[in-house]
């Protein structure tokens, strides 16, 4: 069958919330004295805003084909990201067969190779990634998870991030993640006041519920190892993203360090076959969390995941809504997905990525059937309604 060639490419920018996920309001569980690489410095401890954690804002991509389909993607990179897709990377797509994913992907990586390979620039390929499997899925009238090889399971299951696991146990998730709160510059009654944090909520939540932290990058192998091992009698499940992604040795030996039966996870800020390649030959991890917008979208995280898969590894991707959704459903090494709380509370369920999408599924007691992904492509629409700029044209 031969499909409309791909006419247009084009990139905007959005402000406020979305793809961009931090860039909330004040008072949000999601920007309150949360752990960083930066809380050495204590100008920019209590707010992650305060460092420019938010200063990218949204990508959306829509790539338009001859008879007018369009498949569109979010994902974060904001102006520089639209930059690089409007003036480098829409060439290898315009004229071109969606059908042509894999040379689309390869020109464009090996294209950027020598200013990218990580970060930006593998945002805004995966956002143009994500936005071509959205219209061949519009054009074939096929949910993209079909095109994956279909559901291995009736339904997903789901545990939340936020501050308030407790409420996530009410809401039927099967775990919370917690955002680690005090960082190595805050010493030992730092150390102290996220342990008694995580002896609260084992407390509030009882003895089976999973509970995880999440360090965002901010930890030593030291203090991750004497955290792992203080919160080992209160049940921590894992320990996520303790150190730098780049110290692929620390992770090493945190892996041997922490307490029999504690996961070490990572990989939320890795991109490509090539950098999770050193997080399962190094043994870095117990659980690979590729993000499918930033590590180079759906095309690439079929191959991360095979290599996963072949190192005995679970992939559980980061947050991504239905960019997540529809992969996870179709993999037997992705046994359950996380659902980021972006309620402030965080006590209701919101859609991760309001208002940037129409139609995104949430998880309804903890979980989504299969075929609440029924719709071609992603299953959502874009909402026009929101403020979208294009500051750059080709
Ligand atoms: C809660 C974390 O600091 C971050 O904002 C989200 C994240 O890393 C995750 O969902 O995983
Ligand atoms: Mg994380």
């Amino acid at each position: 069958m031969n499909l409309p060639k791909i006419k247009h490419v084009r990139a905007f920018t959005v402000r406020g919330g979305g793809a961009d996920y931090h860039d909330q309001g004040e008072g949000h569980w999601i920007d309150d004295h949360i752990a960083t690489p930066m809380s050495r410095y204590p100008e920019y401890r209590q707010s992650r805003q305060s460092f420019g954690i938010n200063v990218l804002g949204t990508l959306v991509v829509e790539i338009e084909a001859e008879d007018g389909t369009i498949g569109f993607a979010v994902t974060t990179g904001g102006e520089p990201a639209a930059f690089i897709v409007e003036k480098h990377l829409a060439r290898f797509l315009e004229g071109r067969s969606p059908t042509d994913y894999e040379k689309i992907w390869d020109q464009m990586y090996f294209s950027t190779q020598y200013y990218g390979r990580k970060g930006l620039v593998v945002n805004a390929i995966s956002g143009v990634d994500l936005a071509l499997w959205d219209l061949l899925g519009k054009l074939r009238q096929e949910p993209v998870y079909h095109m994956l090889g279909g559901a291995v399971r009736d339904e997903l299951q789901f545990y939340a991030t936020g501050a308030r696991p407790d409420v996530a146990r009410e809401l039927g998730f099967i775990g919370g993640k917690m955002p680690l709160h005090h960082g190595p510059a805050e010493g030992v009654e730092g150390l102290k006041k996220n342990i008694a944090e995580l002896a609260d909520m084992r407390a509030k939540c009882g003895p089976d519920f999973w509970l995880m932290w999440d360090c965002w990058m901010a930890l030593d192998v030291d203090y991750a190892t004497r955290l792992a091992i203080a919160a080992h009698e209160y049940g921590l499940k894992w320990i996520e993203e303790a150190i730098s992604p780049d110290d692929y040795w620390g992770y090493q030996q945190l892996k041997r360090n922490v307490p029999k039966g504690m996961l070490v996870t990572t990989g939320e800020h890795e991109a490509t076959r090539w950098g999770f390649r050193m997080l399962l030959e190094m043994d870095c991890c117990d659980i690979i969390q590729p993000d499918v917008g930033w590590c180079g979208g759906v095309t690439e995280l079929l191959k991360i995941s095979a290599l996963a898969d072949a190192h005995g590894k679970m992939v559980v991707p980061h947050g991504s809504s239905v960019y997540s959704y529809h992969f996870v459903i179709t993999r037997h090494n992705s046994p359950f997905a996380e659902f980021l709380m972006m309620h402030p509370g965080p006590t209701e369920v919101v859609p991760m990525f309001h208002p940037q999408l129409i139609g995104e599924p949430v998880p309804e007691n903890g979980r989504l059937k299969a075929s609440a992904l029924d719709a071609p492509g992603f299953g959502v629409e874009l909402n026009r309604e929101i403020a979208m700029h294009r500051p750059y044209s080709h």
